[in-house]
């Protein structure tokens, strides 16, 4: 990353661990945080799984590439961690790489699932967890291939993801 850039982009499915993991660096690099789906929430003033049933997925695309803009061109130093949905715009991927040094953070469908599970946080994987999951890593198999730099949390703690992020990032920024 050039150290220049302004952010550290999370990006990677659900359950991957972008929004704990944003906390940890957030702490040990003394960066602001941002969760994109919080900001989200603010912004509307409702729930994540609340737009979904109200205004329906491609609402909520929209809302979610508005707010990513907005934050990634706030010059301030902050981590960032978005929503697994949010690289599929490719103007979304242009300004993530534009704007910050982006980390693919990705697990295997077993802990993924094994994470997610007991969550009901997510309108995507309503209704069969197992099988959403495994039709959505499909569907988005290479939607994260775009990124900096990336990380397999699949047998690591949050805490060794942060360390490895942050090691990639004094080494080579
Ligand atoms: N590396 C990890 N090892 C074990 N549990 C994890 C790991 N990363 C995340 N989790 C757990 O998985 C769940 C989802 O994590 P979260 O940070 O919300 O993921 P995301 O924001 O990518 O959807 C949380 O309960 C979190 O504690
Ligand atoms: O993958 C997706 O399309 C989504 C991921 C969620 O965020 P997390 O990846 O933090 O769970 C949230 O933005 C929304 O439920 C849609
Ligand atoms: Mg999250």
């Amino acid at each position: 990353m050039s150290k220049a850039k302004n952010a550290i982009v999370l990006v990677g499915f659900m359950g991957t661990g972008k929004s704990s993991v944003s906390k940890l660096l957030s702490e040990r690099l003394g960066f602001m945080r941002v969760d994109l789906d919080d900001e989200i929430e603010k912004f509307e003033g409702r729930k994540i799984s609340d737009i979904f049933t109200e205004s329906g997925e491609p609402a909520f695309r929209e809302i979610e590439c508005k707010v990513l803009a907005s934050i990634l061109m706030n010059g301030e130093r902050k981590i960032i961690a978005t929503g697994g949905g949010a690289v599929l715009n490719p103007h979304n991927r242009d300004l993530m790489l534009t704007h910050g040094w982006v980390v693919s953070l990705t697990a295997d469908a077993r802990h993924i699932i094994e994470r997610v599970r007991n969550d009901h946080s997510r309108p995507l994987l309503q209704g069969g967890v197992e099988e959403r999951v495994n039709k959505l890593l499909e569907q988005r198999k290479h939607a994260y291939d775009f990124a900096d730099f990336s990380v397999d949390t699949s047998r690591m703690t949050t805490e060794e993801v942060a360390d490895c992020i942050i090691r990639q990032w004094e080494e080579h920024a």
